[in-house]
């Protein structure tokens, strides 16, 4: 049996995946946390999410959430993760991030401690959204340099990062297949008399709004024809199967840095 605990375990995504360990084969929820102060410490984190008495209750400490964990799935906010990843990388636990909106220097301090242990993180744990990252690089292969490229996304209106993490993807995934350098040539905002399109950039275009799970849409526009790639979530809960499925892929893993193409067997 894997062991699993889960931070935000009261949060959007959290509730999702305690819901998903408890459905999952092999996997058991093993604790739970949530930030300190927060009203849910002490209450049972089955019962929170609405999936029924699990017998563990949501701590404000991860150290004790870890205590009988062989895994910790996170998905919080970037501060929170490198914070989680430290304590992980001393105790030797593997980590799923789910996080976004890491700063490059952010990035880079969680590849510091992947060194030290196993660690799947992905901007988006959908196999249907891994497939389009996939779809995303033959597409731009063969369009080339004929088609402006823009991605627009949408999500409900209480994200805290713009653009979503899986649109930044998504514009790495295109710009790389098209020798570009996605943070060269991503254009985040057009005001005013700001000029004519350029060929190389990358429009990223954020929509906010209700209680909209997530949607993203790369736009090929050429002369006369546009192709669009869109894909468009109607719940949370195969982002959570998705960071269950990785917390079971890690099982067994050397010390490292994976995503979702790797779960998958998408690379
Ligand atoms: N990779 C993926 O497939 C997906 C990623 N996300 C990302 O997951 C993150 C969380 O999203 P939501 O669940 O919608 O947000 P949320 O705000 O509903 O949940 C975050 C939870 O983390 C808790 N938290 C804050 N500080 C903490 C601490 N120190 N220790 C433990 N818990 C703490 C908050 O109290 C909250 O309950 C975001 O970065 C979002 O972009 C969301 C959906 C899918
Ligand atoms: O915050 C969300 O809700 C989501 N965040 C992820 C992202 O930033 O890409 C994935 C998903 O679209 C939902």
């Amino acid at each position: 049996m894997i062991r699993v605990a889960v931070t935000g375990a009261a949060g959007r995504m959290g509730g999702r995946i305690v819901t998903a360990i408890k459905e999952a084969d092999g996997l058991e929820l093993a604790g739970a946390v949530e930030r300190p102060g927060h009203d849910m410490i002490g209450q049972d984190a089955g019962l929170i999410a609405g999936c029924g008495a699990s017998g563990v209750k949501i701590s404000g400490s991860l150290e004790e959430a870890l205590a009988n964990a062989d895994v910790l799935i996170d998905f919080t906010f970037p501060e929170v993760t490198l914070k989680n990843l430290e304590v992980c990388a001393r105790l030797g636990k593997q980590v799923v991030i789910g996080s976004t909106g890491f700063t490059p220097a952010q990035r880079a301090e969680a590849e510091k401690a992947a060194a030290k242990i196993p660690v799947v993180l992905a901007p988006n744990m959908s196999v249907g959204v891994n497939a389009c990252f996939k779809l995303l690089k033959e597409a731009a292969g063969i369009l080339g340099e004929g088609f402006d490229v823009e991605i627009v996304e949408l999500h409900h209106n209480k994200k805290k990062d713009s653009p979503s993490g899986t649109a930044v993807r998504m514009g790495e995934v295109v710009a790389e297949a098209l020798g570009r350098d996605y943070n060269k040539v991503a254009n985040f905002h057009r005001e005013g008399m700001c000029g004519e399109r350029t060929k190389e950039e990358i429009g990223m275009q954020t929509v906010r709004g209700g209680d909209i799970v997530g949607e993203h849409t790369v736009y090929f526009i050429g002369m006369g024809e546009r192709i669009e790639i869109s894909h468009r979530a109607m719940s949370r809960d195969m982002f959570a199967r998705g960071a269950v499925r990785a917390a079971g892929w890690l099982k067994g893993k050397a010390a490292g840095m994976y995503d979702m193409q790797d779960v998958l067997g998408l690379k």
